[in-house]
């Protein structure tokens, strides 16, 4: 099985939902990076269970512990472990899916090709893992200030509900609700619907989108580990992402290239591009211009409602969903999406310091 990301700035993630702790280790990061712990702190608080009405009530502080790497504020270049202890498990509300499988979430699968599985909150599968990336992801966050690179994400829609474009967004406004829209008007309708839907005892999608600004032109591999390529399966691996799209995405299709081509120009010595159809990524590398992408995230497996299912024998059964789950998880996956973008981009800055001579 592999519980490992990245080529130079690697992480394996390690821990189940219901086990006694998650963590990851941190493998090349560059020694003498400042490791600001009230950061990783707070990127794990925007990320944490029971931070809100429209999150799942399981309620984790989600502190952690460094237990190597890190000497006196500082990397040193060796492995850093995190660590983060499972505090608040409900394991009796897993009891009913030990044997049975719940539609669409990972039980199924997951027993079909290992045979064994830890049935309680999902075990490997829950999304409770992402709090080891979001710890992993708020380093490399720390090692790409030296660039100034900054990456923003926020929700940008909830079901059929959708926040203007993000260039008539402020950005900064992202923390000031619970649904993380900087568009107060539609996040208040945002967080209307998912209500609804959690009092409909149902849940409903959403889609996350990314802003990243200042990235070093040249990042990213001209044939395979492309830029967007590594970014988008470093998307499409977080637990319920169903889509991923960059710059004019799909629907660029209905443009013709006199429209969609980003025409260059020379602002002073540095080489632009008049519009950014491409998403500040083309032929796999930077090319310094915003990075943006979308991210869809599906309406969540396990709902309060009974569903027809099969046991592990293949008989008939009826799954309702029980205990404490999200209605919605767009809130959460935005500082998910984040860290996962954090990582990709440091891993190319790592790899692109051996490049050229
Ligand atoms: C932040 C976050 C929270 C999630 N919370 C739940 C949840 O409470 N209940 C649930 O059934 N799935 C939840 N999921 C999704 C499952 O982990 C995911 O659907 C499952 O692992 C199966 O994987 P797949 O949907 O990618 O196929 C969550 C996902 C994320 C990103
Ligand atoms: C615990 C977290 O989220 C969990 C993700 C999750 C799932 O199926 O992915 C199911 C729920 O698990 P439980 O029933 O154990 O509360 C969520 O609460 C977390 O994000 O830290």
């Amino acid at each position: 099985m592999s519980n490992s990301y990245g080529t130079l700035f690697k992480i394996s993630t390690f821990g189940e939902s219901h086990g006694p702790a998650i963590g990851v280790i941190i493998d090349g990061c560059p020694a003498g990076l400042t490791i600001d712990e009230a950061f990783i702190q707070s990127e794990l608080d925007r990320r944490k269970p029971g931070q809100s009405k429209i999150t799942t009530q399981r309620k984790e502080d989600d502190t952690f512990k460094i237990l190597s790497g890190v000497f006196e504020g500082v990397s040193t270049g060796t492995p850093i472990a995190i660590v983060i202890e499972n505090q608040d498990q409900r394991s009796k509300d897993y009891s009913h899916i030990a044997e049975a499988f719940r539609p669409s979430h990972a039980d199924y699968t997951y027993q079909a090709k290992y045979g064994v599985r830890d049935y309680r909150g999902g075990g490997r599968s829950s999304a409770r893992e992402t709090a080891a990336r979001v710890a992993a992801g708020s380093i490399a966050k720390m090692f790409l200030r030296k660039y100034s690179v900054d990456i923003s994400a926020y929700v940008s829609q909830v079901g059929d509900i959708k926040a203007p474009h993000f260039s008539k967004l402020d950005l900064s406004k992202t923390e000031d609700n619970i649904v993380r829209c900087p568009d107060s008007d539609t996040a208040e309708k945002m967080i209307s619907l998912i209500d609804q839907v959690r009092l409909d005892r149902d849940t409903i999608g959403g889609v996350v989108t990314c802003v990243i600004k200042n990235t070093p032109v040249g990042l990213g591999e001209p044939v395979f580990d492309k830029l967007h390529a590594e970014l988008g399966k470093a998307m499409l691996g977080i637990n319920a992402v169903k889509g991923f799209e960059y710059g004019s995405g799909f629907e660029g299709i209905t443009l013709r290239g006199s429209q969609h081509n980003d025409e260059f120009y020379n602002d002073g010595g540095n080489i632009r591009t008049k519009t950014n159809l491409s998403g500040g990524v083309q032929g796999g590398i930077s090319n310094g211009e915003d990075i943006y992408f979308n991210v869809a995230f599906k309406p969540v497996a396990t709902i309060m409602q009974d569903q027809d299912s099969v046991d592990k024998n293949g008989n008939p059964v009826t799954v309702s969903g029980k205990g404490r789950h999200d209605p919605c998880v767009v809130p959460r996956a935005v500082p998910i999406v984040e860290a996962m973008a954090a990582l990709v981009l440091t891993d190319f800055v790592l790899r692109a310091k051996s490049s050229k001579v």
